[in-house]
């Protein structure tokens, strides 16, 4: 590949040094390509045949491997150091040599002679990157395991030969290299992949990694290596000697070929790439946008399962790509997908009764849909579920009666999994409650006034089919005496469904909240937005604005929802993505892209505009006090407290393992100046070269398993440990989507900083208002107690609560001082 390259013009100084020399050896039969490169091979003998065989033999193989520009650069910076490099003067002999080792074999100078070290050429990053741009799988602890391994080498580009050497710090190494079988697996296929990307290329991966490992850290390595490739290293394929090299790298995706209309010239058209293909490039994507395509956004169930067959069909053809409707029965694998609707995206409807359509459960590219479903849920959440979460339990009979009812009170949004929700006054600590009713995931706790975030329909579930055997055992009755029995139940349910439609279906839960509230205080319940929370310069330097706490917020309180626009991925990359900050505030929701900014890639900042979404503005902390939720409803984002949020404190989040934060903390001079120049870590996409799409903020969970049937584990302090860690670097990928609260890990370092900032008078009154909330909660609980009784387990719970703050602090320092170290880890 190298030895092909033409020589560039020579210098003045390489003619006048090498005419001289050459010609003898021309005159002893050399042609004058030989003679002038053997005038070169003699300078590096004379210089290193004083060294150890092997680098000596080191040096000459990569000479001869070396193309003419390369050798002519060798002797070009041998004669800054001295004219004649062949036979310099003593005191430029040390240099000479010096820099025929670093440039024939770095591995070999001074400061690094004898040790372990991976030579990598620069095409394999070429490779890699796109492996993993265009890569159906996000390789999550591949990549994680990789930078680690990168963090714990140093590095050495050699620019001429255009190879990168690494040399692992061996102890390092060997401390933190840990592999788990999840990463193992992944990182095994990988190089699967990266072999069969480079066959395409018509090159060999051992060719481009070379390892050379010293006698002490081989069995080290040959350990490691047998971890990842227990069946041993896999042979490359044999290179695609028809391999037509793309004009550009990035040509080879296949939707920009179809939305250029052209014919693509690459690689993987000769050879059946199979794990090569668009992220999106799934049965249940090419469904989503054989929909998307039609003009209505609507279609029968046949219609739909044709046209996504015939798109499948169609890409497959022109790319190469292989099918996602494949086997005997692709209809059927269409259908049962349609069924599935495991991403909620399709809406059935049945038109004149008898057809049955579907449509998309959103309008993509909408602005005003979107606002408008925005407000629903934000109103719907304010009106709702504020007062439960902010609401205090009165102290007298009403809040008595509340009590005794032992009501379960049901937020509008939240999870799907409520194995992961807490009772709102479950602490970490707590191992339980007495009473009676089912309530928290965690502490089991029976009968409180437990706010639990289930799906809406869960519950109502229960609710309607009390009420429908209600209906039958009147209805059966009536049905005795009157024969029109069957015409009532249908109209009844037909109005119970036209109801729902209109918004007005959940008549129970309004009725439910009704009676909760008169036993509650609700005079403390934030009524807008800018109630809870403000946007300022964020704590974190150079990272622009931040969202902060405005009240003491408690666990598990929905705040609001991430705005976005929803798009198809594909039309985001080709419409917004580069478009001002777009892919800054974008957020990755399943199929869809949810845009949040404005047509010059702006987000939303006017607090009384048409649209405000504070939580833009939320920087990313991976162990911060928000979490995004994914909601009930398609393309529903909540932002919702992890843990109990002092007044003051900024509220941060994890954006999630696919963000690119090279250039975050950056001077937004240079970071835009990084943007112009094109510099942003080599991200590329097959579509536009530059895809923001490792900027977008990634839902989390949206692809994670969890073992224990969901259930969250307890951790001690040492586990939680390990947890973070893991948490922060290693996503593992499965087939479940599942979304993930992680509550109860404690807070992060930041959130101590920011206790500090808060003023001491706000401090004093804060403690004030938890003081009375929590007592307030208490003597909700303890009701039947006498006031002596009451005072008296006041001071004990205070007591407790005293110590269980230690017992915090404690853990929290531990944790803190692990948390550095990943940062440190991730930001290096
Ligand atoms: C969704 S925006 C958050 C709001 C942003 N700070 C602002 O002023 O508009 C995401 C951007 O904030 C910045 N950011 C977020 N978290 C950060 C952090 N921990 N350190 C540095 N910059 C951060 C990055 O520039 C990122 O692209």
């Amino acid at each position: 590949m190298k030895g092909k390259k033409s020589v560039s013009p020579l210098s003045p100084t390489l003619v006048k040094y090498l005419h001289p020399r050459v010609e003898p050896k021309m005159a002893e039969g050399m042609t004058p390509e030989e003679a002038w490169r053997d005038v070169i091979k003699d300078v590096a003998v004379a210089s290193l045949s004083s060294k150890p065989l092997d680098i000596f033999a080191a040096a000459i193989c990569r000479l001869a491997e070396l193309d003419d520009n390369g050798r002519l650069q060798i002797i070009d910076r041998c004669l800054t150091i001295c004219p004649v490099p062949e036979a310099p003067p003593t005191d430029k002999a040390a240099q000479i040599e010096e820099l025929l080792l670093e440039m024939l074999v770095p591995e070999n100078t001074s400061e690094l002679r004898g040790t372990t070290s991976v030579e990598i050429d620069s095409e394999f990053l070429r490779v890699m990157t796109n492996v993993l741009e265009n890569s159906h799988k996000d390789w999550s602890s591949a990549r994680e395991f990789l930078q680690r391994f990168f963090n714990d080498c140093k590095t050495k580009y050699i620019p001429d030969l255009e190879i990168f050497y690494l040399f692992p710090k061996m102890p390092e190494m060997a401390r933190n290299l840990i592999i788990e079988p999840a990463e193992a697996k992944n990182l095994e296929r990988l190089f699967a992949c990266l072999q069969e990307a480079c066959a395409v290329k018509g090159l060999r991966l051992r060719e481009l990694i070379k390892t050379k490992i010293s006698g002490r850290d081989y069995e080290w390595f040959d350990k490691q290596a047998s971890v990842i490739f227990p069946n041993g290293i896999p042979s490359d394929p044999e290179p695609n000697i028809d391999y037509i090299p793309p004009t550009k790298i990035d040509t080879s995706l296949p939707f920009t070929k179809e939305r250029d209309g052209q014919l693509m010239r690459s690689g993987r058209l000769k050879t059946q790439q199979q794990l090569l293909r668009p992220r999106w490039h799934n049965q249940q994507h090419i469904l989503l946008l054989a929909l998307r395509r039609h003009p209505q956004h609507r279609m029968t169930r046949n219609e739909l399962i044709d046209a996504a067959l015939q798109l499948d069909e169609k890409w497959s053809r022109e790319t190469g790509l292989p099918k996602c409707f494949t086997g005997l029965t692709p209809r059927n694998s269409a259908s049962a997908c349609l069924t599935t609707n495991a991403d909620k995206y399709f809406t059935a409807i049945k038109v004149d009764n008898v057809t049955t359509y579907y449509k998309l459960s959103f309008k993509p590219n909408d602005l005003d849909d979107a606002i408008a479903r925005y407000k629903k849920w934000v109103k719907q959440l304010q009106e709702h579920d504020w007062p439960l979460c902010f609401g205090r339990v009165l102290k007298g009979k009403r809040g008595q009666d509340l009590m005794k009812n032992q009501r379960i009170i049901m937020l509008s949004v939240g999870a799907s999994n409520p194995a992961h929700l807490r009772c709102r006054y479950c602490g970490p600590e707590k191992d339980g409650c007495s009473k009676e009713l089912p309530a928290c995931a965690r502490c089991k706790a029976k009968g409180q006034l437990c706010i639990y975030p289930l799906r809406p329909d869960v519950h109502k579930e229960t609710e309607r089919q009390k009420q429908k055997s209600e209906q039958n055992s009147f209805l059966s009755k009536k049905s005795h005496s009157d024969g029109r029995s069957v015409n009532l139940r249908a109209k009844r349910v037909s109005e119970e469904k036209k109801a729902r439609k209109n918004g007005n279906g959940s008549s129970y839960e309004i009725e439910l909240l009704e009676n909760i509230q008169e036993g509650m205080d609700l005079s403390n319940v934030p009524k807008r937005l800018c109630d809870v929370v403000d946007v300022r310069p964020s704590s974190i330097p150079n990272a622009g604005n931040g969202l902060f706490a405005k009240r003491n917020i408690p666990m598990g309180t929905p705040l609001g929802f991430y705005f976005g626009v929803p798009m198809m991925e594909d039309e985001f990359d080709q419409y917004k993505d580069k478009v001002g900050k777009a892919s800054h505030y974008s957020m990755r929701y399943r199929h869809t892209i949810l845009d949040a900014t404005n047509d010059v890639g702006e987000p939303f900042t006017d607090p009384n505009g048409k649209i405000y979404c504070p939580f833009h503005f939320m920087n990313e902390d991976p162990f911060g006090n928000m979490v995004f939720l994914e909601g009930y409803e398609v393309n529903q984002v909540i932002c919702l407290s992890k843990r109990d949020i002092r007044k003051g404190e900024e509220l941060f989040v994890y954006y999630g393992h696919e963000v690119d934060r090279a250039h975050w903390g950056q001077q937004e001079s240079e970071s835009s100046d990084r943007k112009r120049n094109g510099r942003r870590s080599g991200r590329r996409n097959g579509n536009n070269g530059d895809s923001g799409h490792r900027e977008r903020i990634w839902l989390r969970g949206t692809k994670r398993k969890r073992g224990n049937n969901g259930e969250s584990r307890e951790l001690s302090n040492k586990s939680k440990r390990v947890k973070r860690h893991r948490l922060s670097t290693i996503t593992p990928v499965s087939d479940e989507y599942e979304t993930d609260i992680e509550i109860g890990l404690g807070p992060s370092r930041r959130d101590d900083d920011n206790k500090m900032e808060v003023d001491e008078e706000d401090e004093e009154k804060d403690e004030e208002k938890v003081d009375e909330e929590e007592g307030g909660e208490r003597r909700g609980k303890e009701i039947v107690n006498t006031e002596e009784e009451e005072r008296e387990d006041e001071e004990n719970k205070e007591e407790e609560e005293k110590e269980k703050d230690e017992r915090l602090n404690k853990s929290e320092d531990i944790v803190n001082d692990d948390y550095v170290e990943v940062k440190i880890e991730e930001l290096d």
